[in-house]
C-alpha cells in the first residue's frame, strides 16, 4: 500500500486530482498540500471526499498540510502546484516563474524524501521535469512529467472517432514537447493491432486536422472553461495505478533520455517508456526519418527553453 501526495492540492487539477487517485486500489494514503492560508479548503476537500468514500467503499486515509515536511515518507509526489497559462499565453511563458516554484520544491523533496517518485503536472512540464531533475538530486528513473501522454490519449480519442472503433482498439503516440512541436507517430499507430498506414481508409484521414487540434486542445478548453480538469486528472491516475501497480505499461510521459532516440538525448522530453514500481524506463526506439526530424526540432526548442531557465534560475540565487 502507498501513500501518495499532491501538491498544489487546492487548485483546479490538484482537487480532481485527488478524486481520481483516491480510487486507486494500490492508494492507503493520501495527503494534500497546499499553500499557508488555505487550510480550510483542505480541510473542506478531505470531508468532501471521505462523503464520495462511503458510497464506493473507498478505504484511504486522507490527511492535509501546508508544508513540505509532510511529504515525507509519501511513495509518489504529484506537483500540480504552479500558475496555469491564460488565454492567448504559451505554456512556455510560464517557464521561469514556475521553474523557481519547481526548483525550490526540489530541492526540499529530494531531501526528505529520497527514494519517492516525483512527478511533474505544472508547465511547461518538459521544463519543470527537467529543473526537478537538477533540484531534487534524485536519479532519472525517479522522476518524470505528464509529457505528451495526455496529449496521445487526445489522438486516440480523435482516431477512433473517425474509425467509429472503441477506444481500447487504437495504439498511439506523440512524443516530443507537450507543446506545439509535439510530433505524432503514424509509424506507430495501429487500429485492432494493425498499422494505421495500411488501412485502405488511411489515405482519407484528415491527419494534418487532427494533430491541429490536440496542439490547440488544451488552449481552446482554457478559453471555454478556464483550465483543463479531466483529461489531465485522469491521465494522472493513470500513471499513478501504473507505478503503484508494478504494470509495466509503457506510455508517453516526459523523461530524461541519455541517447535512446536516434542518438538523440541529454533533454528531459515526452517519449516512450516503461513504467513501474521502481519508476519510469525510457524506451529506444526507431522512427521514421520525418519523425526524427520532427523529434531533432522539438527537443532543439526544448532544451533552448530548459537552458535559459536554468541560467537565470541560478543567476537569481
Ligand atoms: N502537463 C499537463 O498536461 C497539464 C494539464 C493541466 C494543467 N497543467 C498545469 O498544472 C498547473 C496547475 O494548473 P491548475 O489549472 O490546477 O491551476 P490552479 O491555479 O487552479 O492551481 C494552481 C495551484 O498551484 C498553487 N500555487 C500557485 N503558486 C504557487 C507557489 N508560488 N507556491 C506553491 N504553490 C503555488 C496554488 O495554490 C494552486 O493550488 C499549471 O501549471 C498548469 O499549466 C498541466
Ligand atoms: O493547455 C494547458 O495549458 C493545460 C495542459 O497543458 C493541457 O494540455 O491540458
Amino acid at each position: 500500500m502507498a501513500k501518495v501526495t499532491i501538491l498544489g492540492a487546492t487548485g483546479n487539477v490538484g482537487v480532481f486530482a485527488a478524486h481520481t487517485i483516491s480510487e486507486i486500489p494500490y492508494v492507503s494514503d493520501m495527503l494534500l498540500v497546499g499553500r499557508p492560508g488555505r487550510e480550510d479548503f483542505l480541510a473542506g476537500c478531505c470531508r468532501d471526499l471521505s462523503d464520495s468514500f462511503a458510497a464506493r467503499g473507498t478505504d484511504v486515509r486522507l490527511s492535509y498540510g501546508t508544508s513540505l515536511a509532510d511529504t515525507k515518507d509519501s511513495d509518489i509526489i504529484i506537483c500540480t502546484a504552479g500558475v496555469p497559462r491564460r488565454p492567448g499565453q504559451d505554456r512556455n511563458d510560464l517557464a521561469f516563474e514556475n521553474a523557481k516554484i519547481i526548483a525550490e520544491t526540489a530541492e526540499t523533496i529530494g531531501r526528505s524524501s529520497p527514494d519517492a517518485i516525483l512527478f511533474l503536472v505544472t508547465n511547461p512540464v518538459d521544463v519543470t521535469t527537467a529543473v526537478a531533475l537538477k533540484y531534487s538530486g534524485l536519479q532519472p528513473r525517479q522522476i518524470f512529467g505528464l509529457g505528451t501522454h495526455l496529449d496521445s490519449m487526445r489522438l486516440k480519442s480523435l482516431i477512433a472517432r473517425y474509425f467509429r472503433v472503441h477506444v481500447s482498439e487504437v495504439h498511439t503516440r506523440i512524443i516530443g514537447e507537450h507543446g506545439d512541436s509535439m510530433v505524432p507517430l503514424w509509424s506507430a499507430t495501429t487500429i485492432g493491432g494493425i498499422r494505421i498506414n495500411s488501412l485502405p481508409t488511411f489515405s482519407g484521414l484528415p491527419a494534418q486536422e487532427m494533430i491541429d487540434a490536440v496542439r490547440t486542445s488544451g488552449e481552446a478548453i482554457i478559453r471555454d472553461k478556464g483550465s483543463t480538469v479531466y483529461g489531465p486528472g485522469e491521465a494522472i491516475a493513470t500513471l499513478v495505478k501504473t507505478i503503484l501497480g508494478d504494470e509495466n505499461r509503457i506510455l508517453t510521459v516526459s523523461s530524461y533520455i541519455k541517447s535512446e532516440i536516434h542518438g538523440i538525448g541529454d533533454v528531459c522530453i515526452g517519449v516512450p517508456a516503461r513504467i513501474n514500481r521502481d519508476g519510469v524506463f525510457p524506451v529506444p526506439l526507431s522512427l521514421e526519418e520525418d519523425e526524427v526530424a520532427g523529434f531533432r526540432e522539438s527537443v532543439k526548442k526544448i532544451r533552448k527553453v530548459t537552458a535559459d531557465v536554468m541560467e537565470r534560475l541560478e543567476a537569481a540565487r
